[in-house]
């Protein structure tokens, strides 16, 4: 079976699926080839736990300045607030001491630590081939060990990996680009109405595993694109949004094969796993407004508790824990038998919430857990790509490029800017939007500005 399209996009995520529908409008036979039987790639729920989805992949938005705000305001009617973050901390007796403080609470070394990481773009960046961990740049600069655990429960968390994977190129480069602002935004409602949003009226189709793609001149000038299964399309463009995983496996076998610039960059960038333990209580034992809590040198770095509008009466429980581990936390979780993670989990909150009258506050009070292991999801292959220690100025550019002027690359990890956010990946699909109809329409694969709706 073959079908011949204007443009074929691989990847129904949030990159695949916004470009689809910036270049529906020019190319309106522009089809979305995905490999899973659902849409939206990273952007997945937990259903029943609660009587909401809880978010298995994204769930904050970072920044107000973004394609996505604008998206969702504009067009779908969606209201965000506004949170702190981190807005609570929890010191164990190993990191000082203090206990659950909040953030107003904080002392000198915390403040040093987001001062280091907040104005890291004063660094010089490192020289080409000499690259330097985070953890040896806090080294250097004579930081404490409780500073140290405050920066990795904190900051290389959040990047998506631990501070020994963390590069000082790439994180300077990020926090020198970074533009969507600093607050941290909730949605109304669940993250997978942007993805429903986004492919409303698009040609999608799943249970579609791209096996090869072939640009070479003698495929008749266009590309050809087949599936595991045989299934054949046939394009002017491609555009590949795959997350980076599955070009470093070599799952799609590519022909002639990618040039040797891209080769190296996504051999160099590096995507780490993140794991969320998902706890439900039969009672809330934390204060109602409490929303994020940082655990510098605890099992579980960080976890937060979230409430949303009701969506689903009488499923699961409202009283709802996230754990958020990521790199090589979660690779390490990954090896452990899941019931150690829960009992450990468990203690961890038990510690942090104990009061005299209730010393097992959550082990007594536990419903349900479910562990959400991103390793495991064949086609994403971890959660998003981290300031990769050893990767190259231009890596990210050379991941981007088009090849041939007629194979286009979005997703994540494509954005030179370094933002892994859904915002960023969905920037990149303008980027590549831009690029594309530059092309067909008979242009050059032109620079392309930053995706503004
Ligand atoms: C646990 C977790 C937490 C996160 N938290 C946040 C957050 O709070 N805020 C935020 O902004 N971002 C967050 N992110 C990052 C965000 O989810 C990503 O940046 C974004 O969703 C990436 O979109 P994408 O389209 O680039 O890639 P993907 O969503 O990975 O889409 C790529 C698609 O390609 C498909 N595919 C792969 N191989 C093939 C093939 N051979 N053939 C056909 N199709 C194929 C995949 O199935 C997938 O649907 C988080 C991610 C994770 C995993």
């Amino acid at each position: 079976m073959e079908s011949y399209h204007s443009v074929a996009v691989i990847g129904a995520g949030l990159a695949g699926l916004y470009a689809a529908r910036l270049l529906k409008e020019k190319f309106p036979d522009v089809v979305v080839l995905e490999a899973q039987n659902r849409i939206g790639g990273r952007v997945k729920q937990v259903h029943g736990m609660a009587p909401w989805p809880i978010e298995a992949g994204p769930e904050f938005v970072h920044g107000r300045n973004s394609v996505l705000v604008k998206l969702a305001e504009t067009h779908m009617g969606v209201t965000f607030s506004e949170k702190e973050w981190p807005d609570w901390w929890y010191f164990g007796k190993e990191v000082g001491g203090q206990g659950l403080i909040n953030d107003e609470q904080v002392d000198d070394e915390v403040d040093k630590v987001h001062d280091l990481f907040g104005d890291c773009e004063d660094e010089e960046v490192p020289p080409p081939g000499r690259d330097v961990s985070a953890a040896e740049w806090m080294a250097r600069k004579g930081c404490t060990p409780r500073q140290v655990a405050v920066a990795d429960a904190c900051y290389a968390n959040d990047f998506g990996c631990s501070l020994r994977q963390l590069g000082l190129r790439e994180m300077i480069h990020e926090n020198k680009k970074w533009d969507s602002g600093e607050t941290y935004l909730l949605m109304d409602r669940s993250m997978g109405h942007i993805v429903t949003h986004l492919a409303e009226g698009a040609d999608i189709r799943t249970n579609w595993v791209v096996a090869s793609i072939n640009y070479a001149s003698a495929a008749g000038g266009g590309v050809t694109i087949q599936a595991e299964d045989g299934r054949v399309v046939r394009c002017k463009a491609c555009l590949v949004t795959v997350a980076l995983p599955v070009l470093q496996k070599g799952m799609i076998a590519f022909n002639p094969s990618l040039p040797a610039p891209k080769a190296a960059a996504i051999s160099r960038i590096r995507m780490g796993n993140a794991v969320k333990v998902i706890m439900g209580f039969s009672r809330r034992f934390w204060a109602k407004d409490m929303y994020d809590v940082v655990c510098p040198g605890a099992f579980v770095p960080e976890f937060w508790m979230l409430q949303h509008t009701v969506t689903n009466p009488g499923a699961g429980t409202p009283n709802c824990v996230v754990g958020f581990l990521a790199g090589e936390r979660a690779d390490a979780i990954c090896r452990m038998d899941p019931e150690d993670v829960k009992r450990r989990f468990l203690s961890q909150l038990d510690e942090v919430f104990a009061t005299p009258g209730d010393a097992r506050p959550a082990s007594s009070s536990l419903v349900q857990c479910q562990i959400v292991d991103w390793s495991q999801e064949k086609f994403v292959g971890g959660a998003y790509t981290y300031p990769t220690l050893g990767a190259e100025a231009g890596d990210r550019a050379a991941l981007a490029a088009p090849v041939a002027g007629k194979l286009f690359f979005a997703g994540e990890a494509t954005n030179e800017d370094c933002n892994p956010c859904m915002q960023g990946a969905m920037d990149t699909a303008a980027r590549a939007a831009t690029q594309i109809t530059a092309v067909l329409s008979g242009g050059a694969a032109a620079a392309a500005p930053r995706s503004r709706l």
